[in-house]
């Protein structure tokens, strides 16, 4: 029984990749590297090079290496770059999952697990946010998930296999043991932005927006560790494969971070000052959001065990010292 991982070589799903490894599970990685790496991979796993809309690849990957599951990270993920190019969004994450599910389906695939967001959510008027909230995104990345989330359900009904959609909150941080991490050098995310100007790599960091209803006027989020959200992959993985029910849970901490506050925690972890600029709101960011996290805690026994905010900017500062050392920046 192997995993098939879509996204394989990203961020998040080299982290999956590494959880599976570690836990003995055969994986195989389709990835078409447009923002991964092949190097995040380690040497046993298998990379195809490829799109996932590609219905002969995909199955013949999935006959060639007896995959039961599918995991699917491969998307476009950058909010604003979503508000500008939506159409190019809808046909990154929508329309290829769909080709990726019809191919899944008639190849015999019996488990899928989804990457998902809290951008279904949209601007919820309390946080935390429970599952059960009525979903209504308020950008073209959030609705172009929500769609492939909808299309997973009602094809699961309709053919017969299992899933668990994960609607990560905000992912940060870096595999503890130094073997993956954030490496886009051009990466949008508050994180790795604020851990590359603490080490000089930009000249300065903007903060979009001060002006929210927030206590301190900037945006809230709720910072999950990488390798605790790869494990609830590995989890739902193990829920699914024992015959448990379809789920759809949210997957975060529960406790909201400004971004003022993060970059503090960057600033005091790192011992570097650097230029902050109050900026301009950035289209498509809402206030605040904050995952409810009792579900996933319940339903698949999820222990995260890297819930604080000041070590998940260390692995950070960590991950760029290690790219530095392996001239990947
Ligand atoms: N980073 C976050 O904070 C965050 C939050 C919520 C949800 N997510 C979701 O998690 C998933 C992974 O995000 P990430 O941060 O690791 O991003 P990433 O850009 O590092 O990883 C995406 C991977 O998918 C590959 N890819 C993209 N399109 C492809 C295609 N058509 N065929 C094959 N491979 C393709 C890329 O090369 C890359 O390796 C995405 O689905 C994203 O929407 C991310
Ligand atoms: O240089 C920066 C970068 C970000 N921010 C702010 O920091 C917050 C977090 O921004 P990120 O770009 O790090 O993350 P987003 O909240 O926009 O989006 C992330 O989390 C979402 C779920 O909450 C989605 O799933 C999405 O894929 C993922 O990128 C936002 O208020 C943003 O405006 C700054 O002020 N300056």
């Amino acid at each position: 029984m192997t995993v098939l991982v879509t996204g394989g070589a990203g961020y998040i799903g080299s982290h999956m990749v590494l959880a599976l490894v570690d836990a003995g599970q055969d994986v195989v990685v389709l990835d078409d590297l447009s923002t991964g790496f092949d190097w995040l991979l380690p040497p046993e796993v298998t990379l195809v090079r490829g799109d996932v809309a590609d219905a002969d690849l995909v199955a013949r990957t999935i006959r060639e290496h007896g995959c039961d599951a599918l995991a699917h990270f491969a998307a476009r993920i950058v909010v604003p770059d979503s508000v500008a190019d939506p159409l190019g969004y809808y046909l990154a994450n929508t329309v290829k999952t769909r080709a990726l599910i019809e191919t899944a389906v008639r190849s015999g695939i019996r488990h899928v697990i989804f990457s998902s967001t809290a951008a279904v959510y949209g601007e919820p008027a309390t946080v935390p946010v429970p599952e059960t909230l009525e979903t209504n995104p308020i950008n073209p990345y959030g609705r172009s998930k929500l769609m492939s989330e909808w299309m997973i359900e009602d094809a699961a009904r309709a053919h017969g296999f299992s899933y668990v959609v994960l609607r990560y909150f905000n992912v940060a941080g870096a595999d503890p043991r130094g073997r993956s991490g954030q490496s886009t050098p051009n990466a949008t995310h508050l994180i790795k932005v604020a851990t590359q100007a603490a080490l000089g790599r930009r000249g300065h960091m903007d903060v979009f927006g001060t002006d929210y209803p927030t206590p301190d006027g900037s945006c809230l989020r709720d910072y999950i560790q990488v390798s605790d959200l790869a494990e609830a992959h590995r989890v739902a993985l193990e829920h699914l494969r024992a015959g448990g029910a379809s789920l759809t849970l949210n997957c975060g901490y529960g406790r909201g971070y400004s971004v003022l506050e993060v970059v503090d925690v960057v600033k005091r972890v790192s011992g570097r000052d650097f230029e902050v600029r109050l900026s301009p709101r950035r289209p498509g960011d809402p206030a605040r959001i904050v995952a409810g996290s009792d579900r996933i805690r319940a339903e698949l026994g999820w222990v995260p065990r890297h819930d604080d905010l000041e070590g998940i900017v260390r692995q950070a500062l960590d991950w760029e010292d290690q790219l530095a050392k392996r001239n990947r920046i």
